[in-house]
């Protein structure tokens, strides 16, 4: 697998986007990413607690800037004020295709531990 952090989204109004098998989405999974199907759609998802409910706001900006520079967007939530939880997927075909890798794989590069809760024994 070549590293997607060297790649680009691309725009997703391309005609020949399809939602990809579950198999090539299994062969490109992120480290720290799970694979979900809500209302038999497959996303990309993953977790984290922040320290502080405005440290989990400064992870979302962090996010946000990444999307933005690749024109690809998550779902953000933030929850209980300190449970961080990201979604993705394409919303223009109604699953995953290789643009959800690429912004997955860029997220996992944000220096995040400076926002993020110590896991219990660290
Ligand atoms: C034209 C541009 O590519 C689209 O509007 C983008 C914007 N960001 C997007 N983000 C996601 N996750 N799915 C999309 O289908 C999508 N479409």
């Amino acid at each position: 697998m070549d590293d997607l952090t060297t790649k680009k989204c691309v725009s997703c109004n391309a005609r020949d986007m399809r939602p990809m098998t579950v198999e090539a989405a299994h062969s490109l999974i992120p480290q720290g990413w799970n694979l979900v199907t809500e209302d038999g759609m497959m996303k990309l998802q993953r977790t984290w607690k922040v320290k502080t409910f405005m440290k989990g706001m400064e992870f979302f900006k962090l996010v946000a800037d990444v999307a933005e520079a690749e024109g690809h967007h998550p779902d953000l939530h933030l929850v209980a004020w300190n449970n961080v939880k990201i979604e993705i997927w394409t919303h223009a075909v109604g699953g995953l295709t290789e643009n959800d890798f690429i912004l997955a794989a860029k997220i996992n590069r944000l220096d995040l531990h400076q926002l993020l809760s110590r896991k219990v024994g660290e």
